[in-house]
């Protein structure tokens, strides 16, 4: 659905160069939520600009829905960006407009008249929950409202693909969860595809499907979040279950996705001549299922076959960690 392969993006300034984009591999697919995660600088509205082309990459090739849009001139580029819409970390609404006529703006220029726009206007306020909002200036809204405006109007030409600029990153935490929400009820009642960029891990763990950390312009890891989440070594894993370091070369850290740690632990001192102690860890609910991450300490004879097990149950065993 979103295919980016090899991108570059460097900015001359002066004397000065910097590339933002160093050989980013993107793969989006069709109905997922994937989340960009990475620090201030990292190139994650480079990345986004460069997704619909607001912004040429140096080099490298951006596809979505099926097209080529690296290879299109600014008029073929325009048709194609209904395709995609955009919500803004700071709503972007226009101030003297209604949430109506925010709402109708995109439809106007696509020359979508009369009763049919209205009609179109007034499905879009329901699907996010603003019917009774219609007639309201932005400046009446709260930050979540105007955030739903936002997302209403960037739905207006039904595109396939939404890009997310930080979108709940000006918001309470309250209200953020509640946009997060109304993102991945739309994601599964259109079927819409979103590409998210945030410094959130929060956000990540809250509605993503697929992840990437972004550093220095690159994907230092990316891939089906729980399927990271297992791999030994995830940085993803590091920060969203933070542990701390030990030196004892005995500590195992589990990270189980798809099942109860506590009946895995007690068949392995059962069936393996191992002793187990739990120095610390926690269990969240991440895209959807409940994962755990345990550091332990595991000794004994049989210790080498107790982690073999562990992996063959589809757990994530990571050693010496
Ligand atoms: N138009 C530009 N001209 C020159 N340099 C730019 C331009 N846009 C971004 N950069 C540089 O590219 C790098 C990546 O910036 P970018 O805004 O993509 O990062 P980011 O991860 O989105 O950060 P933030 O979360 O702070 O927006 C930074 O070093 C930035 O200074």
């Amino acid at each position: 659905m979103i295919e980016a392969t090899d991108l570059r993006k460097l900015y001359r300034i002066a004397d000065r160069e910097v590339l933002a984009l160093d050989g980013v591999d993107l793969r989006v697919a069709p109905g997922e939520v994937y989340g960009v995660v990475g620090q201030s600088g990292a190139g994650k509205s480079t990345l986004l600009r460069c997704v619909n082309l607001l912004e040429r990459p140096t080099s490298g090739s951006v596809r979505v829905h099926g097209r080529e849009l690296t290879a299109m001139s600014e008029s073929e580029l325009r048709g194609a960006r209904r395709d995609i819409g955009m919500v803004h970390q700071h709503f972007a609404l226009l101030s003297s407009r209604t949430v109506a006529g925010n709402v109708a703006f995109p439809l106007e220029i696509m020359g979508v008249r009369g009763a049919q726009r209205r009609r179109r206007v007034g499905e879009l306020l329901e699907l996010v929950g603003l019917q009774d909002k219609a007639r309201a200036y932005p400046a009446q809204l709260s930050g979540g409202q105007k955030q739903r405006v936002g997302i209403a109007r960037a739905l207006a030409a039904r595109p396939a693909v939404l890009l997310s600029d930080e979108a709940t990153s000006a918001l309470d935490p309250e209200t953020t969860g509640s946009i997060l929400e109304l993102l991945r009820d739309l994601n599964r009642e259109l079927g819409l595809t979103i590409l998210l960029i945030t410094h959130e891990m929060d956000v990540i763990k809250q509605i993503c499907d697929s992840a990437a950390i972004m550093e220095d312009g690159r994907f230092l890891e990316q891939g089906p979040i729980l399927d990271l989440l297992a791999r030994p070594g995830s940085l993803l894993a590091r920060s969203l279950f933070p542990l701390p370091a030990l030196e004892d070369p005995d500590t195992v850290v589990l990270t189980h996705t798809r099942q109860p740690e506590t009946a895995v632990l007690s068949e392995l001192t059962r069936h393996f001549d191992v002793d187990v102690h739990m120095y610390g860890g926690a269990v969240d609910t991440i895209a959807g299922s409940t994962v755990g991450r345990l550091q332990l300490r595991i000794t004994g004879a049989a210790r080498a076959a107790a982690l073999d097990h562990l992996r063959e149950q589809g757990m994530g065993v990571e050693v010496g960690a």
